[in-house]
């Protein structure tokens, strides 16, 4: 009688190889962990729109083409979608083809001659686009790494108040092998018994208001550590984790949606839902 019962208001059990929250009872999104219908009923009716930032400053303009291609096809696919492509080519932004309610806005950019530096100015240009436009004009916000492929749905399971990514290359790990800051000095410090997980820089989402916060504090504690001469050892990845570490994540997605090609596939990775493409770093970045 009770697996009848909780088959009918749960899918907790369909997942017993991972876990499914987090101490703080957060769900962790993994496949088979959500019934898609009943989420597409609950935002649906919303008629949200979901602002999505991609940076492709010099060379990266090229992984333009492949993420946004993949992102019609699997990226909140029957949502509004509103791109903001940040570059400083906007020439170079190839023609994609929109779906309905879907649109895409240059902003043209400064690049910068190292790319630690272009990474990490992210989170001011966010701050101040959520700001300018996008706190009155959407829902939810995503920022993304460009250097990145969709391959199979990523769709409005992802949502929620402040949302973190589990890294594909620490998922698994333990918190004293996290690549956090470990220098004091830092803002971004962490101590080596402090941490609940190592979150990617590559996807963060949220509620606009939600996000703002993140970004802005995330950018005063990067100027705090320019003022004092020190870089985080992961730039604003290295914040973002210190962020999370104090304002939990309302939701954790799962290494599906932040994957790597060129890692092999353990079995609890049922699928692959966004993933970071090869690159030749000597050759695409402005410095090494
Ligand atoms: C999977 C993952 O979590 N990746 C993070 C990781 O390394 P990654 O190796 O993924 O960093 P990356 O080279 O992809 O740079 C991050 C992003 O900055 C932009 N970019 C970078 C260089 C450049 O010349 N032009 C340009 O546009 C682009 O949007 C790119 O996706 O650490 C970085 C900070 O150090 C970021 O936090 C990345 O999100
Ligand atoms: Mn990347």
């Amino acid at each position: 009688m009770r697996l009848v019962y909780f088959s009918y208001t749960s899918t907790w059990l369909s997942r017993p190889d991972v876990s499914t929250t987090t101490k703080w009872l957060a769900p962790i999104v993994w496949e088979d962990t959500f019934d898609l219908t009943v989420i597409d009923n609950i935002y649906k009716p919303q008629n949200i729109t979901v602002a999505t930032t991609f940076f492709a400053l010099g060379k990266y303009v090229r992984f333009l083409k492949e993420v946004l291609e993949s992102a019609e096809q699997h990226f909140m696919v029957g949502y509004r979608v509103h791109y903001y492509v940040f570059t400083d080519l906007p020439d170079e932004v190839p023609t994609v083809t929109l779906g309905e309610g879907r649109q895409l806005t240059v902003k043209k950019t400064a690049s910068s001659n190292r790319w630690q530096e272009i990474s990490l100015r992210r989170m001011e240009m966010i701050e101040k686009l959520i700001e300018d436009e996008v706190i009155n004009k959407a829902d939810y916000i995503f920022s993304l790494d460009v250097d990145s492929k969709f391959y199979a749905h990523w769709g409005a399971e992802s949502l929620g108040d402040l949302v973190g990514t589990l890294h594909a290359w620490l998922y698994g790990t333990s918190r004293e092998q996290f690549t956090y800051e470990r220098r004091p000095e830092s803002q971004a410090f962490i101590p080596l018994d402090e941490g609940d997980y190592y979150y990617g820089g590559a996807v963060i989402g949220g509620r606009p208001d939600k996000v703002l916060k993140l970004v802005k504090t995330c950018r005063m504690n990067l100027d705090v550590d320019r003022a004092n001469k020190i870089e985080a050892v992961w730039q604003e990845e290295s914040h973002l984790n210190k962020y999370f570490l104090y304002n939990k994540p309302t939701k954790l997605l799962s290494p599906e949606y932040l994957w790597d090609d060129r890692k092999g596939k353990p079995s609890f990775m049922k699928v692959v839902r966004f993933s970071q493409v090869e690159k030749n770093y000597a050759e695409i970045r402005p410095n090494p």
